[in-house]
């Protein structure tokens, strides 16, 4: 688990600032369905935010949403997505055109996905991949291609690869960690400030996760750029993030470090979903998992989502919805929220986390 750096810094603010972001997908034509509601949240330089839920709770949605990379039925009908680049200014992702956007994706923020086998495109060499990236973002003379593959023999030599059997390769003749690892190296190519994984180890032996995650950790110290982590697994949440986002039925509902997450939780969702991790070791603890499932985005309760489910719900949660709020304010957007109205009494009495 990693400290939030608390020394003071020339942050010059958010690199990327999320503002009540609403996310949807056209099921028909007149219906919709909102997957996302009113995400806010600041990403500071070099920060590292995990967002954790469960399957369906939005995470995926919201990563390909920050992009623009929807499913053609999807749109962002709400809010601001700004995003400081490299020279300095600011751009609302949302309004960026066509062209804007195909510059902006990979030389200022890349995604890499989970399932890398269909990132790449089966009949191209690892090479040729690198040889697309570059050129389509090459400004002034094409570059040589032996220049190019240099640098992307380098690449993969970041996230260990051996370059000289990886860039003649097509795609199905790597492992399947050796793909993801050729993925994370192709989205790194133009130097990105933001990198977006959604589960990118999932598919993954133990092993190779662990070896990949590493990897990922000592290239964020290395090279600086700022993470969003989507993830299942609140293990590789703790160990890669410094922060961590909870979603449950498309909203944020808890936001803080990941000592708050872990060790504080203010949101019953969140203690739920952590005691319902059983302990890697220690005795026979059974784990005490959330009864139930989340609620249809077509049918949200009335009042706070989690309701239904939560064992601490009185008769206010099911008619009016909790908000965010703040409850221990840190700078760089570090500080401890939760959108649950009874947070603090619970807190109070130690029953969100005892
Ligand atoms: N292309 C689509 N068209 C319509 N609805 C969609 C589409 N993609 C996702 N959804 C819906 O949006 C909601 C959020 O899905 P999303 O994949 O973002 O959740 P998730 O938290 O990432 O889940 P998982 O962990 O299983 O990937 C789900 O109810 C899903 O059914």
């Amino acid at each position: 688990m990693t400290d939030p750096r608390t020394e003071p810094s020339a942050d010059p603010g958010p690199l990327l600032s999320v503002r009540g972001v609403d996310i949807a997908y056209r099921t028909g034509r007149r219906s919709r369905v909102t997957a996302v509601h009113g995400v806010s949240f600041d990403l500071h330089p070099g920060q590292s935010m995990a967002l954790v839920g469960e399957s369906g709770c939005g995470k995926t949605t919201l990563g390909l949403g920050l992009l623009r990379l929807l499913p053609r039925n999807g749109l962002v009908p709400a809010g601001e997505i700004l995003f400081r680049r490299k020279d300095g200014s600011t751009a609302d992702i949302r309004s960026l055109g066509a062209e804007e956007l195909r510059r902006f994706r990979w030389s200022e923020a890349a995604m890499v996905f989970q399932g890398a086998m269909n990132a790449f495109n089966p009949v191209l060499r690892i090479e040729d991949h690198f040889l697309d990236t570059f050129r389509a973002h090459e400004t002034g003379r094409p570059r040589r291609r032996a220049e190019i593959r240099e640098e992307s023999a380098h690449l993969l030599e970041m996230v260990r690869l051996d370059p000289a059997r990886v860039l003649d390769a097509h795609p199905h003749e790597l492992s399947g960690g050796m793909r993801q690892r050729a993925l994370i190296a192709l989205a790194l190519a133009l130097g990105p400030q933001l990198l977006i994984l959604d589960e990118p180890t999932t598919a993954l032996d133990l092993l190779t996760q662990r070896a990949i995650v590493e990897r990922l950790s000592e290239l964020r110290e290395e090279l600086r750029f700022s993470m969003v982590f989507i993830t299942h697994d609140l293990g590789l949440a703790a160990e890669l993030a410094d922060r961590v986002g909870t979603m449950y039925a498309g909203r944020l509902i808890e936001t803080g470090t990941t000592r708050d997450i872990f060790y504080r939780p203010r949101h019953p969702y969140t203690a739920a979903l952590i005691d319902s991790v059983p302990p890697v070791s220690g005795g026979l603890v059974v784990p005490e998992s959330l009864p139930g499932g989340p609620p249809g985005l077509a049918s949200l309760p009335p009042g706070c989502s989690f309701a239904p489910r939560c064992r601490h719900a009185r008769q206010v949660c099911g008619e009016r919805r909790p908000e965010l709020e703040v409850l221990h304010t840190r700078g760089d957007g570090l500080s401890h929220a939760a959108a649950c109205l009874r947070s603090r009494e619970l807190a109070a009495e130690g029953a969100t986390r005892d």
